[in-house]
């Protein structure tokens, strides 16, 4: 992807770490971008899978498909990707076009353990013995994880935020999860999509955000059943959905540990999680 990839000015790329609600951007984005080509009620979401509609820039690494040439897929506009990689990671085209980069990250204790279970169901089956949890932690908290250390990753894409808010934007879980309403308005205010007085009195903002809610998008047919290449179920994307979740698996020990690691990486940043 980084050798090949070139953006286009108004290519609109998603950047995440794995398990940081990469799904529900995803819904999100296509749904605000392509409201007036699919009334809600026709809308693809509803017959397949956010990361279908919204391709992983590194789709080789992660289901064993070839890099297509994305000349020849025809594309909503603006063409939307996801990625995972890291903010100075990305293809130059991304950076030096003027496509425009949205972030999202949530608080690293619920990413670690969404991102651990999701490990382990995967590997070991539902009934997976939870022992690992305490080593895994360990590795977590010394940067050891998919996409390298937690800090590394949101710190890249918070410090081009700050240099430059009108290419990335920069979301955090919490915030969603606080006000949608207000989120979606930003977000599709970034993309250059913004809502008019009459979509916001007709209700669309409501209708993207209950379409994409985490109940609504989990009970469709489509992400009960079904996988992605054979490889990832579709149901593994919808787990909790919830804010805090880490309370469940980790101790007080464990998240004071985390408390002082995150503030000494992000010391000066201005970053700052709720839990
Ligand atoms: N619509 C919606 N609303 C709220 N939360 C949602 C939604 N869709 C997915 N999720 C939660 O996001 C977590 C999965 O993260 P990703 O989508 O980044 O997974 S992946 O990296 O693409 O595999 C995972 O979080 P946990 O429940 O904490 O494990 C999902 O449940």
């Amino acid at each position: 992807a980084r050798k090949h990839f070139k953006a286009k000015d108004t290519d609109i790329i998603l950047s995440t770490m794995p398990k940081s609600v990469t799904t529900w951007l995803k819904a999100l984005t296509f749904s605000i971008a392509n409201r007036s080509v699919f009334p809600i009620d026709q809308t693809p979401l509803l017959t397949s899978s956010p990361h279908m509609l919204v391709p992983f820039l590194e789709l080789n690494v992660y289901w064993g498909q070839e890099i297509p040439d994305l000349e020849t897929i025809p594309f909503p506009n603006p063409r939307i990707f996801s990625t995972n990689m890291h903010f100075k990671l990305l293809p130059d085209s991304i950076r030096e076009s003027d496509c425009r980069i949205i972030y999202i990250c949530r608080n690293p204790l619920d990413q670690f353990v969404s991102h651990f279970l999701f490990s382990v169901e995967n590997k070991f089956g539902k009934d997976a013995d939870l022992a690992a949890i305490n080593e895994a932690f360990e590795m977590y908290c010394q940067g050891i994880s998919s996409f390298g250390p937690f800090w590394d990753h949101i710190l890249g894409y918070w410090n081009a935020h700050l240099e430059n808010p009108g290419k990335v934007l920069f979301l955090k879980y919490e915030d969603l999860k606080e006000d949608i309403t207000f989120q979606i308005k930003k977000i599709a205010e970034f993309m250059g999509f913004p809502f008019s007085l009459e979509e916001e009195e007709q209700g669309l903002i409501d209708q993207i955000s209950g379409l994409c809610s985490f109940e609504s998008l989990r009970n469709l047919a489509v992400n009960r059943t079904g996988d992605i290449n054979g490889i990832l179920k579709n149901a593994s994307f919808y787990r909790k959905g919830q804010v805090g979740d880490w309370t469940h698996y980790l101790t007080p020990a464990m998240a004071e540990c985390m408390k002082k690691l995150m503030d000494s990486k992000f010391e000066g940043s201005g970053l700052m999680f709720r839990t």
